[in-house]
């Protein structure tokens, strides 16, 4: 990969559900060794994002490179990146290793190689001795750490995180927020991380604020914080996500309900 190529580009993005625009126009790029946090309310159109750059849902318009590969190009494109989804999608009935190990097969990772890259992410994420448990017997957040895991097999340059901490408790975000962070830092790995949480992002990290379907702000999160005015990440992510809900938002739920009242017939 070309060391200035951005590792994942996205240009002029819109995306709309019948007549519920989702996403209007969203651009970016994250770069390697960079964790970049994608900020915004419920609604703002993350998920949206998040399945188009999967490829789960078709692209409309604009487009979506992976390290310099348009996504269209086929799904070998997708090869670059490292997925955890906002559901956990774990085998509740089979152990940490099988788990993993399936996982490996899949990707056509050999045996011998697979259990050594399954014992080295466990390890790194303190999860070891938990091996040989089933995933059912694990609270919430060691589950995450399994899908941490299994995202990190293939040894992907890119990985993205649909809301990774929905559902947890403070410590168990706090261990894989610092995790991540460490795997953008120390392995290089480009990071978009998805949140409505201020608190899991870190005063250095890349910061795209989204609300109502369009970018609000992007750049790094301390001078974000600096040119709104505000005395903290808390205070401007009011002050753009704030300005954003009394438009967009607005003219969106009214198109919504006038469409629910005349497929209704009301
Ligand atoms: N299948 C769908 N049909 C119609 N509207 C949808 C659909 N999926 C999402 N939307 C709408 O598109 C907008 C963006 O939703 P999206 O789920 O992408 O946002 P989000 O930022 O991920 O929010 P959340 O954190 O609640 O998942 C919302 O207004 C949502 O109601």
């Amino acid at each position: 990969m070309d060391p200035a190529q951005p590792a994942l580009e996205v240009d002029d993005v819109h995306h709309t559900y019948g007549r519920k625009a989702a996403l209007k126009g969203v651009s970016f790029s994250i770069e390697p060794g960079r964790f970049t946090a994608l900020l915004g309310p419920n609604g703002a159109g993350k998920t949206t994002l998040f399945a188009l750059l999967t490829r789960l849902l078709a692209l409309q318009s604009g487009s979506i490179r992976i390290e310099g590969t348009d996504i269209r190009a086929g799904s070998a494109a997708l090869a670059p990146l490292g997925l955890v989804f906002q559901q956990p999608t774990l085998d509740l009935d089979l152990s940490v290793r099988q788990n993993l190990t399936y996982f490996a097969a899949l990707r056509g990772i050999g045996r011998r190689d697979a259990r050594a890259r399954i014992e080295a992410e466990l390890t790194r994420l303190e999860m070891a001795e938990r091996a040989k448990e089933s995933v059912r017997a694990l609270n919430g957040g060691h589950r995450r750490r399994v899908e941490l895991a299994r995202a990190l097999l293939h040894n992907p340059s890119i990985l993205l995180l649909d809301e990774p901490t929905v559902g947890l408790d403070v410590e168990s975000r706090a261990k894989i927020c610092q995790h991540v962070h460490a795997l953008a830092r120390e392995r290089g790995l480009a990071v978009l991380w998805s949140t409505h949480l201020i608190d899991e992002v870190w005063p250095d990290d890349d910061l795209i604020v989204l609300g109502g379907g369009e970018i609000l702000a992007k750049g790094v999160a301390r001078d974000i914080v600096q040119s709104t005015g505000a005395a903290d990440l808390a205070g401007a992510f009011t002050r753009l996500t704030g300005a954003a809900s009394a438009t967009a938002p607005t003219v969106d739920a009214a198109l919504e309900r006038a469409s629910r009242k005349s497929a209704g017939g009301a």
